[in-house]
């Protein structure tokens, strides 16, 4: 089920006699159980279309749809959507994980009680019980994450929005944001993750969106964008290097020898090039295999 739809959404700014089209037509959308990595360099229109989708800026044109409803018609749309933007700040610091929980619960529509018996299934979810009464200033970097997620999630949205979810934890706490992550799209929800961190996008997304200057430059399935970047070259890489006649024999089906790594270009010269080097001791095979970083860097360096 579409979740998100974005069409043709466009976006200009003009401030002091100057005017920057931050966003141009840029469409896409996000299935129910779908982590869409949106990424792009600083400036590249990021923000602005995340904060057009959330219902905080106004597109020129082009629309936004959430669960079938515009945001910016509709204002009941954004009770499908929650969203954890520029870190945090969606959480109170002054007061408790159980308290702010509550609050947003609250705010969200839900009746006193309702909030109540969620924040409580929250917290033992996002492990915080038994942190549940302490001031949010006072909890590690990690759990102020998990909170600001669990505080996203009060009035289970359909569509949740994650700015940087990652950003400044420690490997530990990387790991049970990542996990919560693929747990909440394994639960149904659509997930628009943005973030600089190119091996967390990779991990975590079934699908990417690449936006350069304001418009999508990329827009595919993670393993298939990555797959198109990757090259059919073998790197093998021996134990001790080769005899001068098996040197010559490789070359004759154009390998590449340097020193004790060998290249071949595609898979019939691979078997190949391994009955000419049998039977020397092979540490280990390799295909050339980029990853969303190399795509990411060819697609918007371009
Ligand atoms: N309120 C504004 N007024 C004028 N220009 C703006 C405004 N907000 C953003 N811009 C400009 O629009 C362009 C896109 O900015 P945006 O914040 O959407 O990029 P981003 O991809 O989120 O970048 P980052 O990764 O640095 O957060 C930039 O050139 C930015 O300077």
């Amino acid at each position: 089920m579409q979740v998100l739809e974005v069409d043709q959404l466009q976006k200009t700014y003009r401030s002091g006699g100057k005017t920057v089209e931050a966003v141009r037509n840029v469409s896409f959308g996000i299935e129910s159980h779908e982590v869409l990595a949106f990424l792009g360099a600083n400036g590249a229109g990021k923000t602005t279309t995340i904060k057009m989708i959330a219902g905080l800026v106004l597109p020129d044109r082009g629309q936004v749809k959430i669960a079938g409803r515009n945001p910016h018609q509709q204002s009941i749309a954004l009770k499908s959507v929650g969203a954890v933007l520029e870190g945090n700040r969606n959480v109170y610091w002054r007061l408790t994980p159980e308290e702010n929980l509550e609050y947003f619960g609250v705010l969200r529509g839900l009746s006193g009680y309702v909030a109540r018996q969620r924040a409580k299934v929250l917290l033992e979810r996002f492990e915080l019980m038994h942190k549940r009464s302490t001031i949010v200033q006072n909890l590690s970097r990690g759990m102020q994450q998990k909170l600001a997620i669990a505080v996203a999630l009060i009035h289970e949205p359909q569509l949740l929005l994650l700015d940087e979810p990652t950003l400044g934890l420690d490997i530990e706490a990387t790991q049970t944001v990542k996990r919560l992550v693929r747990e909440i799209a394994g639960e149904g929800r659509a997930i628009l993750l943005t973030t600089h961190q190119l091996d967390i996008a990779e991990e975590l997304s079934n699908r990417v969106a690449i936006i350069k200057q304001g418009e999508i430059v990329a827009q595919e399935r993670t393993e298939t964008l990555i797959q198109k970047f990757s090259g059919d070259s073998y790197r093998i890489e021996l134990e001790q290097e080769l005899d001068p006649d098996r040197r010559s024999k490789l070359a004759a089906i154009d390998a590449v020898i340097e020193g004790k790594t060998i290249y071949i270009r595609q898979i019939d010269l691979l078997y190949q090039g391994l009955e000419i080097l049998k039977p020397s001791a092979i540490v280990r095979i390799e295909k050339d295999q980029a990853n969303l970083a190399d795509v990411f860097l060819k697609l918007v360096k371009k």
